[in-house]
């Protein structure tokens, strides 16, 4: 008859394991594979799938593990890009935010280009010019998914950073940059108008804030009371989003005035409506005697 003592000699209870990051053994094991990043490549825009992954880390039932991808598309994928985007009002200083982020680029040695919207007619099209006079060369496009083609894709590839001004007016704006900074690696500095003379969100600036690495809203001065501005008062009548122009046009303004100057306009517009309509009834009248 076995003791107590001599059946437990005669199992072997092995000791519980180290937890795996706590085990100095362990080695966090390295996966290939290359079928992912074929899947992930996608060319087009509207809704492009992720890009193929050159390396993960996580951590399954409770193990580390690191994936590579070591297929030749990852290989050959360019680092991934930034969004930047700067808002605010007109004569806020944007296009000269904008001019100053592209120079110190290319002051450090990253190839730039600068885009802005052919609609804007201001300066003439060659250049992005700011209120003050300082400009840049530019691309004057209407619609942002032309500026590869115009390029050419072998230039387009040499390129590190894009400005894009007048953002308002690019349609496309959301999967330009999209594709820019997922799939191309591109640096896209953006700078628009949030809202527009009647405060409504403009074009498609603030759908891009998603997608941004860092967002700036700039302020100018009240051009009634010094004071802070964040909004674009137009001084005239017409009620179009989309009016090209300068201080002949718009005024940068404080909250105050921007809603007292609302009312003066409207009720400007009212009185020179009525006005217009008493004219009419007064001329049909004439008319008809
Ligand atoms: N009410 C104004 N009218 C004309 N120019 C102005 C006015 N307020 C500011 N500015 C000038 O405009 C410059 C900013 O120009 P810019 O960078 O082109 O602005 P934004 O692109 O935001 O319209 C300011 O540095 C200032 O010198
Ligand atoms: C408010 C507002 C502005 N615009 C136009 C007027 C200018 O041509 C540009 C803005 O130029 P900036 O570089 O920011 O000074 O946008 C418009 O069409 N509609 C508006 O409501
Ligand atoms: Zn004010």
């Amino acid at each position: 008859m076995l003791q107590i003592s001599q059946m437990k000699s005669l199992l072997f209870i092995p000791p519980k394991p180290l937890p795996f990051h706590q085990n100095p053994n362990f080695k966090k094991p390295t996966i290939f594979f290359s079928q992912i990043s074929r899947l992930t490549h996608s060319s087009g825009p509207a809704n492009p799938l992720p890009r193929p992954l050159s390396a993960m880390n996580g951590v399954i039932d409770g193990r580390d593990f690191t994936i590579e991808d070591r297929s030749s598309a990852a290989a050959a994928a360019p680092p991934f890009g930034e969004i930047h985007v700067i808002v605010g009002p007109m004569f806020a200083g944007k296009t000269t935010a904008l001019l100053r982020r592209i120079q110190a680029e290319s002051a450090s040695g990253r190839r730039v280009a600068m885009i802005k919207s052919n609609k804007d007619t201001r300066y003439g099209l060659d250049s992005v010019v700011t209120h003050d006079g300082v400009k840049m060369p530019c691309w004057a496009l209407t619609d942002l998914s032309i500026f590869k083609v115009k390029m050419g894709p072998e230039a387009y590839n040499k390129i590190d950073v894009i400005g894009i001004d007048e953002a308002q007016f690019f349609k496309d704006l959301y999967e330009f940059c999209c594709n820019a900074a997922d799939q191309d690696g591109k640096t896209v500095i953006v700078a628009g108008l949030d809202g527009d003379y009647l405060r409504r969100s403009f074009g498609s600036v603030l759908d891009i804030i998603p997608l941004a690495d860092s967002v700036t809203k700039l302020t100018a001065r009240c051009e009634l009371c010094g004071k802070r501005a964040a909004f674009t008062l137009r001084k005239t009548n017409e009620t179009q989003t989309e009016l090209i122009g300068g201080s002949d046009v718009y005024m940068p303004v404080c909250r105050k005035h921007y809603v007292n100057g609302q009312v003066v306009i409207e009720t400007t517009r009212d009185v020179l409506e009525s006005g217009k309509a008493h004219c009419n009834s007064a001329l049909e009248a004439a008319t008809v005697v």
